[in-house]
């Protein structure tokens, strides 16, 4: 059902230097930085040979990131997205599984204009899943 990885999020506290790290020190190459209020995150995207890292830093009161961040103050791996073909399709067939569909359970429209989902950690080997359709 899953397909290529999408991206590889990691939470950070100061996007800004965050981004100069990689820019700098790491060379890569850096999208300029993208609120998404309805997901409580501002993001930069880098563009590697082969996938994506995404940089989350907490945007307004909700945002789950700033929850992560209380548990783990230097920031860290936040989650990991696998592409899926048709995510209402993967959703229902992961529900049936048993496991927990984060929010509402409706995909939102993600970085990507493209639906995602996300499951919880406890479900999938303490490692927070998002689901992107392409
Ligand atoms: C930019 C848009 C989009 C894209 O297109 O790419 C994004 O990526 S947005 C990214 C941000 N959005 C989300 O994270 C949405 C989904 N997340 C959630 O619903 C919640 O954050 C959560 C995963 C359910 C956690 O909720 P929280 O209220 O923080 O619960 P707890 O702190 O009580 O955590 C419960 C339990 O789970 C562990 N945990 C929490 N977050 C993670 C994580 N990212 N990775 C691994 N484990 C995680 C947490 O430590 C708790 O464990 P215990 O302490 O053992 O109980
Ligand atoms: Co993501």
């Amino acid at each position: 059902m899953i397909g290529r990885l999408n991206h590889v999020a990691i939470a950070v506290r100061d996007l800004a230097a965050a981004s100069a790290l990689y820019r700098g020190t790491l060379g890569a190459d850096v999208s300029a930085p993208q609120q998404l209020p309805e997901h409580g995150v501002t993001v930069v995207f880098i563009t590697l040979p082969n996938t994506k890292i995404e940089l989350l830093e907490p945007l307004g009161a909700n945002s789950p990131i700033a929850r992560f961040l209380e548990k783990n103050p230097d920031g860290g791996m936040h989650h990991i997205c696998y592409e899926v073909d048709d995510i209402v399709a993967a959703r229902d067939r992961l529900k049936q599984a048993g496991a927990r569909v984060l929010g509402d359970g409706e995909p939102k429209i993600g970085a990507h204009g493209k639906p995602v989902l996300f499951l919880h950690p406890k479900d999938f080997s303490g490692t927070l899943v998002e689901l992107e359709q392409v």
